[in-house]
Order: C-alpha cells, then structure tokens, then sequence
C-alpha cells in the first residue's frame, strides 16, 4: 500500500481492514540494553485496548515503535497494513495515528489558540501555516464542542489548564480522522474532577460510530474504562498478560504483575486496586 492509496481511498481502504496492530516477537536494544523482549501483539479493528505498566516498564519504547521513532531489533511490526522497520512511515500513514503524548504537548506552540491547534492537526504540523477549507473549520469548531473545549476556544494554550490542554491535543489528534488513536498517560497532572471528566469524554471518542481505534497507555488500574476490553499488561519489556480485561484484572493476574497481594474491586465497571492487608 502506499500513500496514494490514501489519497484515492482515505478510510474506505483502510475500512477493509481487521487488523489495526500486528507485533511478531519484536525485540528492541538500545544503548546495548534488552528494552522490549519478544512482544506478541494483535489489536483487531474495533477494540480498545489499555496498556499498563509500572515505570520503566518500556511502553513508551512501545508507543515509539509504533509510531517508528523506533525500529525493532528484531521481529516483525505491522501497523494499519503496513509492515515497517526498513521504510520511513509516509506522511499519510502517519497523519492515521494519532498520538497525544507529553513530548506533543511539549512542542505545541503557546501563543497559538485552542482552535488554531486543533486546525493544525489537518495538517499534521505544530502551528498553522496553510489555509484551513471551511469543511475543515467547520470540523475543528465541532471537535472542540465534542471534546468540551469550545468555551475556550480562543484562548492561547499557555493560558489553558493541564486537563483543558489534553482536551484540545485530542481534539487535534482526531482533526486527521485517525484510525489508530494513542493516548500516552493523558491523565497526568490531572486533579480527581478533572481526571474523570477527560475520561469521560474519552469514553465519549470510542462510543462514536467513526471511533478510531484506541490505546490507552497508563499505570492506574482505576483509569480503565468499560469500552477498553482488552489489556497489555507489559513488565520489565514483555508482555506479562494480554487478553480480555475481565481476565486480566483480577486478584491473582494482578498480585502476580505486582508481585504484592491486591485486591480489586469493581464498581460501575469500574475497576479499583488496594493492596492487601
Ligand atoms: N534510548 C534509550 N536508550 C537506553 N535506554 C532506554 C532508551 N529508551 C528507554 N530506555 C530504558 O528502557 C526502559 C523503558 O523505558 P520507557 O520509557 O519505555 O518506560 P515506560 O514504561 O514508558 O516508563 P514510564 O511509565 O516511567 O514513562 C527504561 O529503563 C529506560 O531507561
């Protein structure tokens, strides 16, 4: 496939997929050190999936080989149908990922206001330095209503708070019609009220019709949401478990991960940890 294929199809093409993500014991050294060991990962169209590991555990490795910042050492990745680790990743494949991560909230640029950053994500830049089509104005005024940033529309991103801030970065990221959408620990820095109400307008993205297909990066057990129905939980570079999330959070998978008796409890679908007594 190629970036053509894009142009001519868009997401029709891509529509005829199953398969967003295709890992095949991928391996990766940096600096002579074994940073990601043997990975197996299949994501089919559809689900969304969470990816939880403690510090250092190697996600962002993940994410980063994902997005092909990384190419693996060894193994086979294949995203959106397209096999990589040889070729660069095309422009066109790259704008069907999403990534709202803290490296992309470290580059936006702070004069620029909640609705020019959204618009740039039509053009995959930091800044907007082409003209938007009012189809796309249109879009951007929409996005940032679904996500619950239209108040704040005009304000410069310096002036937007940390939960206000990862609104708009997914605003932005959705600009592009993604299929695959990563949201990187999205939560951090956030207070409790504003943590679940990003949430919820997370839960908001995947519950559309046209939903890309998400990933949700975290440390916290208690971020999982009913629409993630599937769990990597990655350790020290492998994968420790990845299946259906009911099977996955439970007592003995969990006090096994942590190597410390937990208990979860659920409520609302919602799962929460405490460590044993
Ligand atoms: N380019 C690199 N060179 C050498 N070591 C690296 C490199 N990138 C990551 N590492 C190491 O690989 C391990 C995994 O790092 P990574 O940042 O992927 O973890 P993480 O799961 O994202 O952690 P956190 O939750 O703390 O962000 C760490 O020990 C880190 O020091």
């Amino acid at each position: 496939m190629s970036d053509n294929d894009f142009n001519q199809y868009g997401r029709g093409l891509l529509g005829g997929i199953s398969v967003v993500l295709d890992l095949r014991n991928v391996s990766l050294i940096r600096e002579g050190n074994w940073i990601l060991k043997n990975i197996d990962w299949k994501i089919e169209k559809g689900e969304h999936w969470v990816l939880l590991g403690l510090n250092g555990a190697g996600k962002t490795a993940l994410l980063h080989m994902l997005y092909a910042f990384y190419f693996p050492t060894k193994g086979k990745v294949t995203v959106l149908n397209r096999e990589f680790g040889k070729d660069p990743l095309g422009e066109k494949l790259r704008q069907k990922i999403g990534l709202v991560s803290s490296t992309l909230q470290n580059r936006i640029y702070d004069s620029d206001s909640a609705y020019q950053i959204v618009l740039s994500g039509g053009f995959a830049s930091i800044g907007l330095y082409e003209t938007p089509t009012d189809e796309m104005r249109a879009k951007a005024k929409q996005l940032l209503r679904d996500l619950g940033c239209f108040e704040y529309a005009d304000r410069s991103y310096r002036t937007l708070s940390q939960g206000e801030r990862q609104r708009v970065l997914i605003a932005r990221s959705l600009m592009a019609d993604p299929e695959l959408l990563i949201l990187d620990e999205p939560t951090n820095g956030l207070d409790f009220l504003a943590r679940e109400r990003l949430l919820e307008s997370i839960e908001q993205v995947t519950l559309s019709p046209t939903a890309p297909t998400v990933i949700y990066v975290t440390h916290h057990v208690e971020e999982i949401l009913p629409c993630f129905k599937k769990t990597l939980l990655l350790k020290e570079g492998e994968v420790f478990a990845a299946d259906d999330t009911t099977k996955i959070i439970t007592n003995q998978v969990l006090s096994d991960f942590f190597g410390l008796p937990v208990d979860v409890r659920w409520y609302t679908e919602r799962p929460s940890l405490v460590k044993q007594r």
